[in-house]
């Protein structure tokens, strides 16, 4: 197998299974070309692919070489206009022909797409691609920002304001930092902990990346851990589709967050995840981000073969329910670089958003038996472009397709979620999706709530007025027609939407609630008001009972974010790990005992209980370093 068609595969493969790129490339085992060549071909060619995939699709020759894949075609390209040596391969190759007969055509797409930005050369536009000031699949004006989740686990906001992010300029608006090239880091308001940087502030080199003590994690996938909330009185918690671990370990840090020591946390989370491969992502994210103490890994496990009834799973009173989709709001992925293929058609620059996928290559533009037989004058790009967590990419061609595809994701993703309405301590449920489509969210929502097992449990959905400040304050609602005119039901659902002003990908997320008993054995630990509703601070954490914070000012004291009917009274939530690390399945335990806490820590104590977590997980981070040494 030749280079580019080795390179292609890596490409070509679903992104989320086995690390980054480079970890893939450089683990596996029977290359026939060299893995360092592979990989440089690839960055280079992801690099240039925006400026390439508009040469490609000028000269049209997808469509004059039907051997020619979109990828293919990057990687051949590439190197017959970059590669000093041009392309890789015998004359007389017919891959080598299928592009070098073009090459004056290429060439002078080339030159015009220098032209087109203004470019005086190609040295010039190498400069210009070098620096990430490339990105056509962003609107020139704001490009999607680069949201980073500050992991409390490891570290505070503060610390990295004052070292990660020592250089940067403070921006008050998410629009200053959706400028290429700015150095301005904008702290969000509605999900603590969590910033916004440009997205050509590369920052996966940095000690912070590497340590887990930041997680590049979109802004709308915080929302779920943060609207669940799981409090002490909530006992466990059950993530059921976890990997790659960005929800697994928010909500870890969550649960910390609510407890002044660690030692004192209790809880558990269950991190299901169905996908072996995934699994093993999901285990080192885990212990990246410090959170496999909390974390109770069932690797390759089925959430749907689970005893809700089991004696494990007693304890659990809040689910994470994040399954598998159609994708269709996600615009990036961070464990690959962004590679923008052409097309067959120039009809596609109409939604270039449709074919673009960060580091998802999809195959949608492949030229299949169907399009080859049809006629040129038809469109041949597809309808839309499926691509669900488990990798499977499915190009739909007609309504009647993606319809089909709708149908089959939203019976799972019922499925799993009427599964959850069955754990008899449950009391809080997220269901959340990365589509855009009303079959997989709001369909789903109504769904579960019309169910037999929702009303014999009592669940029902958790209204606006009920969230969690930054969830209750979030503009973008559910869809009214979806939710048949139902203003209440359309409120309480959450959307994001892909490329709005927010910055964020396409997202939808929901909020069960039920009355019932806290778990028992939790003691009540939070400071409530006279309505029996939590005290939470600015950053929306309930306030401890005798903690420092006991006295909140009226701007600190937020209404009720739980719904009233369940207090019960005096009872009481990447890719970003250094490839070359690997961590030991026994190494993650979710039995392991918390530190005990240093004399550093009981000075720092006296500061917020956010911070003396941070601090004693620091501690059980260096601690497991050294045993692992030893
Ligand atoms: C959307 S991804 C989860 C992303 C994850 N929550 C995060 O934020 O990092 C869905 C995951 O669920 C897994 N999955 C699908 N069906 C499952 C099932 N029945 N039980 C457990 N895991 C499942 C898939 O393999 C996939 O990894």
């Amino acid at each position: 197998m030749s280079l580019y068609h080795e390179t292609a595969e890596f490409l070509t493969a679903p992104t989320n299974v086995g690390g980054s790129l480079k970890s893939r490339i450089f683990s596996k085992k029977d290359l026939k070309s060299q893995p360092a060549q592979i990989y440089a071909l690839a960055i280079e060619s992801c690099k240039w692919s925006s400026v390439l995939k508009e040469v490609i699709e000028k000269a049209d020759i997808l469509r004059l070489e039907r051997k020619l894949t979109p990828v293919l075609s990057v990687l051949l390209v590439h190197d017959l206009l970059l590669a000093k040596r041009g392309v890789a391969l015998p004359a007389i190759h017919g891959l080598r022909s299928s592009v070098e007969r073009h090459k004056g055509r290429l060439q002078s797409e080339f030159t015009k797409a220098r032209l087109k930005r203004k470019l005086s050369s190609v040295e010039a536009l190498k400069a210009h691609i070098e620096a990430g000031l490339e990105n056509s699949a962003d609107t020139s004006e704001a490009p999607y920002p680069r949201w980073v989740r500050i992991n409390t686990l490891k570290t505070a906001i503060e610390d990295q304001l004052e070292t990660t992010f020592a250089g940067y300029e403070r921006a008050t608006t998410i629009d200053a930092v959706r400028q290429r090239g700015s150095k301005r880091v904008f702290i969000d308001g509605s999900i603590p902990n969590l910033v916004a940087i440009s997205p050509t502030s590369d920052l996966s080199k940095s000690d912070a990346y590497k340590s887990g003590a930041i997680i590049f994690q979109d802004k709308a996938s915080c929302f779920p851990a943060y609207l669940l909330d799981p409090l002490p009185e909530d006992g466990d918690v059950i993530d059921t589709c976890s990997a790659p671990g960005n929800k697994t370990t928010h909500i870890a840090a969550i649960l910390l967050s609510h407890n002044s020591e660690p030692e004192d946390c209790k809880q558990r989370i269950h991190a299901f995840e169905k996908n072996k491969g995934r699994a093993e992502t999901l285990e080192k994210m885990v212990y990246q981000a410090g959170s496999d103490g909390l974390t109770k890994l069932h690797p390759g496990q089925d959430f749907l073969k689970t005893d809700p009834e089991a004696p494990t799973f007693k304890r659990v009173g809040a689910l994470l329910l994040d399954p598998s989709c159609s994708g269709s709001g996600i615009i990036g992925r961070d464990d690959m670089p962004e590679l923008h293929l052409p097309v067959l058609k120039q009809k596609a620059n109409a939604d270039s958003s449709k074919n673009f996928r960060k580091g998802k290559v999809t195959k949608a533009s492949e030229p299949t038996e169907q399009t080859r037989k049809r006629k040129r004058e038809e469109p041949e790009e597809p309808l839309d472009v499926l691509v669900d967590d488990d990798g499977m990419v499915t190009a739909v061609d007609t309504e009647d397709e993606l319809k089909a595809r709708l149908t089959a994701l939203s019976k799972f993703q019922l499925e799993l979620l009427l599964h959850s309405f069955k754990f008899p301590s449950a009391r809080k449920i997220t269901y959340s999706t990365c589509s855009i489509y009303a079959e997989e969210n709001e369909n789903v929502v109504k769904q579960a709530l019309d169910s037999a097992i929702a009303e014999e449990r009592g669940w029902r959905i958790l209204k606006r007025n009920d969230q969690i400040r930054g969830m209750r304050e979030w503009p973008n609602r559910g869809s009214l027609e979806a939710c048949d005119g139902n203003t209440v039901l359309a409120e309480s659902c959450i959307r994001a939407n892909k490329g709005d002003e927010h910055g964020t990908m396409g997202f939808f997320l929901a909020g069960f609630v039920r009355d019932l008993k806290a778990p028992e054995n939790i003691e009540a630990q939070f400071l409530r008001d006279e309505k029996g509703h939590l005290v939470r601070d600015l950053m929306g954490f309930p306030i401890k009972a005798g903690s420092e914070d006991e006295e909140p000012t009226t701007d600190d004291v937020t209404e009720t974010k739980i719904p009233e009917e369940k207090i019960v009274e005096d009872q009481d939530e990447w890719g970003g790990f250094d490839d070359e690390q690997s961590i030991p399945n026994h190494e993650i335990n979710a039995d392991k005992k918390l530190p005990e806490k240093s004399k550093k820590q009981e000075v720092d104590r006296a500061s917020k209980h956010s911070h003396s977590a941070v601090r004693n997980r620091q501690d059980l981070a260096s601690k497991k370093k050294k045993k692992r040494k030893n």
